[in-house]
């Protein structure tokens, strides 16, 4: 399994287009039939999508893991973002629809992903962090997960947030993780934005059309860059970066976060005049 190196606020002024892609950005973990993952040594996450099509695909363990299986130290978030699909833990099944999650504990030996149906396959997205206790494995509806709406038309950033394994829901270790998505006709997400220190974040955008993009935007609020970021693809981001977007048209993303805190509003909010 690859793995990601984060450059510090020192580094990275420094760093091209092309360095701040290959250092926080990761692009290729989609693909039909597989299951790929990469290690960030950002809080230690496991980023990665499983995609079967007409096989069940087991979750392997990696050398990078020196661990005899997957879960041994670690815990696991699975969103589907595709079709219907059935997730197999140690023996028991897991029915998730389109945006539904499992959270999956500590422990747990053998982990499969499996599509309903091969012609309109799951995709399942898979963030996982270290696990110092095991929570139970917890199947969390799209419609259970308390969806919000925040922003407004008139500011360009209306939007629902779903949250699904966080301190009022699944419990977990370490890894909070929920699920943003525009309204149409809005393109910002997280303006007026914020850091949190005390734990990193992941965001995986996705519901874009072929040709639409975002802008994400990172670094430290006085010293901005961004990414452009296409379906699928993924930003990782640092404790000392904001982490916002815009689209040119409206999308989804997943925000994922490992840390030693798990209180959704911890966060240091970043006046929009103090950008830069
Ligand atoms: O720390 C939490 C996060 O950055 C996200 O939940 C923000 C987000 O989904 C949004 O504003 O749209
Ligand atoms: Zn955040």
């Amino acid at each position: 399994m690859k793995t990601y190196l984060m450059a510090d606020p020192v580094r990275y002024p420094t760093m091209t287009t092309s360095q701040l892609r290959d250092t926080f950005l990761i692009d290729d973990l989609h693909k039909p039939g597989q299951l790929r993952c990469r290690y960030v040594d950002l809080d230690r996450a496991v980023i990665g999508m499983a995609a079967p099509v007409d096989d069940a695909i087991l979750l392997p363990t990696d050398d990078a893991l020196k661990a005899s299986y997957f879960l041994e130290r670690r815990e696991l978030g699975v969103l589907n973002i595709g079709d219907g699909g059935t997730v197999v833990v140690d023996g028991t099944s897991y029915s998730l629809g389109n945006l539904d999650c499992l959270y999956v504990g500590r422990g747990s030996k053998a982990v499969s992903f499996q599509s309903d149906d091969p012609g309109v396959p799951s995709v399942f997205y898979l963030l996982s962090y270290p696990a110092h206790a095991t929570y139970p494995t917890t199947l969390v509806r799209k419609e259970d997960a308390s969806p919000v709406e925040v922003g407004s038309a008139e500011t360009c950033n209306l939007r629902t947030i779903y949250k699904y394994i966080h301190l009022g829901g699944a419990k977990s270790c370490q890894v909070v993780m929920g699920v943003t998505h525009l309204h149409s006709g809005s393109a910002w997400n997280t303006m007026p934005a914020h850091t949190h220190m005390r734990r990193s974040e992941i965001y995986m955008y996705f519901n874009l059309a072929e040709d639409a993009r975002v802008f994400h935007l990172m670094g430290p609020p006085d010293e901005t860059r961004h990414l452009v970021i296409k379906d699928r693809e993924i930003a990782v981001s640092p404790g000392w970066s904001i982490h916002a977007g815009a689209g040119t048209r409206a999308y989804s993303f997943c925000w994922g976060m490992g840390g030693e805190n798990q209180d959704y509003g911890d966060m240091d909010a970043v006046s929009i005049k103090d950008l830069r």
